[in-house]
């Protein structure tokens, strides 16, 4: 089912999430969710403490060339782990928990990745461009960190004030 997904300022998304111990039909049912959650607001990734809960369990699902989100695209990534990263790139990024804004960020250009599937099968994949940057990006979250606060002092002062005048416009 659909979701809640928390937005800044939610103090929940500041938590650090725990390793998933478990792949069991709990799991599976959140990984449902969060897909269901994350296509219906057209997002392409999202960490499960967006929904709330505070676990190592993060999806992604690129758009492909002819513009379609296709599931056979989707990863799903259980207790991820960086295991190298290089070169830098920079992307305007956005997150579902931070809707309407967007900002130049800066990250490693690629990385390469340990993780577990929805049954617990080690997986290593590395990665470059957009799938680099989606997966430090949601690994983040799992950290308790939003993209914003990787923004310089001047763009998170600009950022700060666009916010302030949003939630008093009650957008
Ligand atoms: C108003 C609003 O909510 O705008 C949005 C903002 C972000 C998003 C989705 C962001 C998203 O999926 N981010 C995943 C992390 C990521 C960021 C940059 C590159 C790779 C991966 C969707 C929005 O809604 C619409 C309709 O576009
Ligand atoms: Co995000």
């Amino acid at each position: 089912m659909i979701r809640e997904i928390l937005v800044y300022p939610n103090k929940l998304l500041r938590e650090t999430s725990k390793e998933v111990t478990h792949f069991d039909v709990h799991l599976h049912t959140l990984l449902h969710d969060m897909y269901e959650t994350m296509v219906a607001k057209e997002g392409i990734g999202l960490a499960a403490i967006q929904v709330g809960v505070p676990l190592n369990v993060l999806i992604i699902n690129l758009v492909d060339e002819e513009g379609y989100q296709t599931v056979e695209n989707l990863y799903e990534m259980i207790n991820p782990v960086i295991l190298e990263k290089d070169g830098l790139t920079i992307y305007q990024e956005g997150c579902l928990s931070v809707p309407g804004y967007y900002d130049e960020i800066e990250r490693a250009a690629h990385i390469k990745v340990v993780y577990c599937d929805r049954d617990g099968n080690r997986c290593e994949e590395e990665f470059t461009d957009l799938m680099a940057i989606a997966v430090q990006h949601e690994m983040d979250h799992l950290k308790g960190r939003l993209f914003i606060e990787k923004l310089s002092y001047l763009k998170r002062k600009k950022f700060d004030k666009e916010w302030k005048k949003k939630q008093k416009a009650g957008k």
